[in-house]
């Protein structure tokens, strides 16, 4: 149960439905069961005393149960579902609360279509908590303990009978299956987002499988997945049946237990006969109740494990410091900052520091994988450093919020996600006040002033290319407006001609602001005021290029490397 503590108090906000619904989904069973009831009273009149009048109120009372057993199920249904409704807009809002702040580091931790399937498919199983968790039991246990109090008015021992039997279908048998299918391993749920995982995989990388011949491969591990979830759905749906033919079993037997007992002490002359049918048929009638038991086991572990699920996903403790990054170009710091991937037994970054001086312009250089967008994630707090510290000015990065660290910097990353709108909209990201001018001078700067604000873009900026999406994203940078420019090698596919008249107008614009560009290209960075190197998560020189390429170590072995390969 303590999975679904959040739940069963975002649930309990709503008491005043919650109790509507209880209150209206007794009634309805009571209606019933007094119909019943009432039904076979008529019976034994009708068949043992013939008197018009009894036989006409009896007929009326009977219309009126029944009236009242429909009018009260509307109600019920009404309020339970209201409350359920309400209570899925409470657990999704506190949901995203939570989720919100670990947004840029998630998808180190779940891949995205699980991510996706928790969302949207656990938030809604849990609709099922309310409805057939947790009240269906409170209204069943209700009816039957009014028909054993009205039962115990004719017959003590029949009125036990009916409270073995309620005991059984409402606390034993529940635990029983809820027990049992504990113990099974593959949860519906759990399918299901293994499921959603595979096939957000199969359609990602959809291209490349077909190129490289592996679509068959694929495709029969999607369909085994497939197969799984059907068959964990098959299984639930089969273990329903099952907890339903023991309910109605248990039901039917205490019925007939009544019946029997009812029999007896009529023949012995200790009950009139007058009231023995009704007295089956108010059995027959309270146990009818006990049909929506059947899925609570399945329910109640469906819900557990939904609630468990969704927890995993923002269990990580939110950053909430509140310091600000001081305002305008400021100095960077980094002291033997250490960092290793969850889960990674290597350091991807080894005891890095440096010191980047105000308005100064720095390229991060190396080998792949040596760890410079590493440092750039460290540097943009998307993820903390084990070991050591960074300074922005005299702020250490650890006591910011996030939030504030981006808001004061033009960032760009690797990938950039361009939406389905148009190039307007999508520059608008970055500087929803921006005016039309101010548009076309981003365009202007990145060699794009030929693309009307109005063009169209498709989802993932599919009718751009490569470079054309890249340039676009500086042209966001620029539109940002800020003092500390982080680029994650941000013209790796643009031409280096059309790449340097970038950087060059860039910086004879912006000659205060500091700059940070991680870059695989090792031309053009002559005009950088520092160059960092990185090989194996360590920093092993830095300098300018003339101080590097005296000193002719590793940058000044790569350098000649590139030439050879470019002569
Ligand atoms: N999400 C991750 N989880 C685990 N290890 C990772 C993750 N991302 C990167 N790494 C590892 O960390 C090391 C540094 O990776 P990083 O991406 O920082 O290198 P890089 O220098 O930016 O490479 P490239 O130039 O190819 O982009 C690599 O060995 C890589 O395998």
């Amino acid at each position: 149960m303590g999975e679904l503590k959040t739940v069963f108090w975002l649930t309990l906000k709503e008491k005043r439905d919650v109790a509507l619904a209880i209150m209206f989904g007794f009634l309805a069973g009571l209606a019933g069961v007094a119909l019943l009831g009432a039904s076979g009273y008529l019976i034994s009149k009708a068949a043992l005393t013939a008197q018009m009048t009894t036989l006409v109120v009896m007929a009326a009372s009977l219309k009126l149960f029944g009236f009242a057993a429909a009018i009260t199920r509307y109600a019920e249904r009404l309020f339970s579902h209201r409350a359920t409704f309400t209570m899925l807009g409470h657990l999704r809002g506190s949901f995203f609360e939570r989720l919100a702040p670990l947004a840029p580091g998630i998808f180190q931790r779940h891949q995205s279509g699980d991510l996706l399937s928790r969302i949207v498919g656990d938030v809604e199983s849990l609709q099922n908590f309310l409805l057939r968790v947790l009240y269906p039991p409170i209204v069943v246990g209700m009816i039957l303990v009014a028909t054993v109090f009205f039962t115990s008015f004719y017959s003590l021992p029949m009125a036990l009978i009916v409270l073995v039997g309620a005991i059984f279908v409402v606390v034993i048998l529940p635990a029983f299956f809820a027990l049992r299918r504990r113990k099974k391993t593959h949860a519906t749920g759990e399918t299901r987002g293994e499921f959603a995982a595979a096939s957000a995989e199969f359609l990602y990388g959809f291209k490349d499988l077909k190129i490289h011949l592996a679509l068959d491969q694929k495709s029969a591990e999607l369909q085994e997945s497939a197969h799984r979830y059907e068959q964990a759905q098959q299984n639930e749906g089969l273990e329903e049946n099952r907890v339903q033919s023991v309910n109605a079993l248990v039901a039917f037997l205490a019925s007939f237990f009544v019946l029997a007992t009812g029999a007896y002490f009529v023949s012995i002359g200790e009950l009139s006969g007058l009231y023995l049918a009704m007295l089956v048929m108010v059995s027959l009638g309270a146990f009818e109740n006990v049909g929506p038991l059947a899925a609570l086991p399945a329910y109640y572990e469906e819900s557990r494990i939904a609630a468990r699920r969704l927890d995993e996903v923002v269990d990580e403790e939110p950053d909430n410091s509140t310091g600000t990054m001081p305002e305008g170009p400021v100095d960077i710091q980094a002291n033997r900052i250490s960092y290793r991937y969850p889960n990674d037994s290597r350091l991807s970054l080894d005891e890095v520091s440096f010191q980047l001086p105000q308005g100064s312009k720095t390229a991060i250089v190396g080998p792949s994988g040596s760890g410079k967008s590493t440092l750039l994630q460290l540097l943009l707090k998307v993820a903390v450093p084990e070991n050591g510290e960074i300074r922005f000015g005299n702020e250490a990065l650890s006591g910011m919020c996030p939030e504030n660290v981006w808001e004061r910097m033009n960032i760009v990353l690797q990938e950039n996600h361009f939406f389905s709108g148009t190039i307007e909209s999508n520059l608008r990201i970055a500087n929803e006040q921006a005016d039309t001018e101010q548009l076309h001078e981003a365009l202007e700067l990145v060699r794009l002033g030929h693309l009307e604000l109005s063009a169209p873009v498709y989802e993932k900026g599919r009718n751009l290319s490569g470079g054309e999406k890249q340039r676009l994203a500086m042209a966001r940078a620029f539109l940002k407006g800020e003092r500390l420019w982080l680029l994650d090698e941000p013209f790796s596919s643009v031409d280096g001609v059309t790449a340097q008249s970038i950087y060059s107008e860039l910086f004879t614009r912006h000659p205060q602001d500091t700059f940070v560009i991680i870059s695989h290209d090792l031309s053009g960075l002559e005009n950088m005021d520092r160059i960092l190197v990185l090989e194996n998560g360590r920093l092993i020189e830095q300098g300018n290029y003339q101080e590097l390429m005296e000193r002719r170590g590793y940058f000044f072995g790569l350098k000649k490397i590139e030439e050879q390969v470019f002569v």
